[in-house]
């Protein structure tokens, strides 16, 4: 009985800048989370992932958010906000942006991310998003309050929605929000 053969990265049909960014990283090989999910998320399912801490869980949704969003703007000049990641905390909104800022290292031009929890103020915020980045990252509470207030609109060009740690943000009550977001 021979072992199944690990998928690496370069096999993946992956942009060159995200492999580029994925060896500057020094990681050699996809972790088992990763090789599984990352060729069903390119194919477009919807996928729910569970593995324990430390897996590489972040990465294996990140890199297909940030393969669609080169894709896309390769195809499309409009500009608008194709990826919303939620997440618990305003800390792990910032883990998950610096994993993606690690991985558009080659492309940051043409991927921008931003981490609305980060940023100051209602009004602060709403400037960044103004410039319709192509990632949001954000918690349920934050997203929503800015969809209320006409701040970003998903309706029509959103692409993905992430859900991360989604038992614990479902725990909290956010899930009659997230439906809302969807709504
Ligand atoms: N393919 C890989 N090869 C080597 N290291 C990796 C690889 N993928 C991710 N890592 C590293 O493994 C660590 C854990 O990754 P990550 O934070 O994505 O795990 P996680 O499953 O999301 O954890 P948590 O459940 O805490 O969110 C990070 O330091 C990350 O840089």
């Amino acid at each position: 009985m021979g072992e199944e053969k690990k998928v690496m990265f370069h096999e993946m049909e992956l942009d060159d800048r995200i492999i580029k960014a994925v060896a500057q990283l020094a990681w050699s090989e996809p972790t088992l989370i990763q090789e599984t999910a990352i060729p069903l998320l390119l194919e477009g399912k919807d996928v729910l992932m569970r593995a324990r801490t430390g897996s590489g869980k972040t990465a294996a949704f990140t890199i297909p958010v940030i393969q669609k969003i080169l894709h896309l703007n390769n195809t499309s000049k409009h500009q608008c906000i194709r990826a919303l990641i939620l997440s618990p905390s305003k800390e792990l909104c910032g883990q998950i942006t610096s994993v993606i800022a690690d991985l558009t290292l080659k492309c940051a031009r043409e991927v921008r991310c931003i981490d609305i929890s980060a940023n100051g103020d209602m009004q602060t915020q709403k400037a960044l998003l103004s410039d319709k980045p192509d990632i949001v990252v954000a918690t349920p509470s934050k997203a929503l309050a800015h969809l209320k207030a006409n701040n970003m609109r998903l309706k029509d060009d959103l692409a993905m929605l992430v859900v991360d740690e989604a038992d614990l943000v479902f725990s909290f009550g956010y899930e009659d929000e997230i439906k809302e977001l969807l709504g």
